[in-house]
């Protein structure tokens, strides 16, 4: 999958601007910024759900997309959904999804009975017993507790290990940093970041300064704390800095208070 000069825009108003990136096979790529970055309409945009856009977007045919608003049959039992899918979608190993069922622990209720958490987790059930070559999945994990989320991203993992790729959108950077492969930051529209996060800690380190510089944090003192990217210092001492901090500073802005 790759995007090459992606624009969109809203009556006039710019939703995603420039945006170029591709999926390397077998990859995690998350997407991650603030409520209003664009990663839905860019994920609507791959799927081919919004269809008006400038620029090139290269995508085989063979995927399978969580949309952030999920909803199913409130009435249907959860066989009798599998049984529908296994109709119309010969990608659907139902087998693979009753196994699933029992690994999440689920009975065969109704949709309106499960909990949020569960409904979300059926939707991963189904997403993963879908063979597909690239899965799209916005924020597939939001109300999932934890034991169940990581027991999701092990799943997903395995998808990788047989050169399946995913790309997928959160808003939790904790996770993100254990599942992804890379990682984009989004910010009003514009990619502001695309790399592994490895490289960006690597990348982005705190200095204390009273000129300012990079990305301010906090006050130190007589100075300030700024996050500036490690090959534009000189001889200047510098320490390393969490992810969630690199965010922030990112998302706020240059000497942004
Ligand atoms: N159909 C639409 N018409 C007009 N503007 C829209 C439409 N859909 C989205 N937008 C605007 O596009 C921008 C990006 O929205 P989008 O839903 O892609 O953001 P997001 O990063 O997914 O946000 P969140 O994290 O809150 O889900 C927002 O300013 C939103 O108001």
């Amino acid at each position: 999958m790759q995007i090459k000069n992606l624009n969109k825009k809203y009556n006039n108003k710019i939703i995603l601007e420039n945006i170029n990136f591709e999926i390397e096979t077998g990859h995690i790529l998350s997407i991650i910024g603030p409520n209003g970055a664009g990663k839905t309409t860019l994920l609507k945009i791959i799927t081919g759900l919004i269809k008006k856009y400038e620029g090139e977007v290269s995508i085989n045919d063979n995927f399978v997309y969580l949309p952030e608003n999920k909803s199913l049959y409130e009435n249907y039992k959860i066989s009798k959904i599998f049984k529908i899918l296994q109709k119309y979608d010969n990608r659907f190993d139902i087998n693979k999804a009753k196994q699933f069922l029992n690994i999440f622990e689920l009975n065969d209720d109704k949709i309106i009975n499960l909990s949020n958490g569960n409904r979300s987790i059926l939707y991963n059930i189904i997403i993963l017993s879908t063979n597909a070559d690239l899965y799209i999945l916005d924020e597939p994990v939001n109300n999932i507790d934890t034991i169940k989320r990581n027991m999701i991203f092990k799943f997903f993992r395995d998808l990788t290990f047989n050169n399946k790729s995913i790309i997928y959108t959160s808003h939790i950077l904790t996770e993100v940093e254990k599942l992804a492969d890379k990682t984009i930051i989004l910010n009003k529209g514009k990619i502001i970041e695309n790399s592994s996060i490895d490289d960006l800690k690597e990348n982005y380190v705190a200095v204390v300064s009273n000129i300012p510089k990079g990305y301010f944090y906090k006050k130190a003192g007589n100075s300030n704390v700024y996050i500036v990217k490690k090959d534009q210092l000189k001889n200047e001492e510098y320490e390393n800095i969490s992810f969630d901090i690199i965010f922030e500073a990112l998302i706020r802005g240059e000497h942004n208070v």
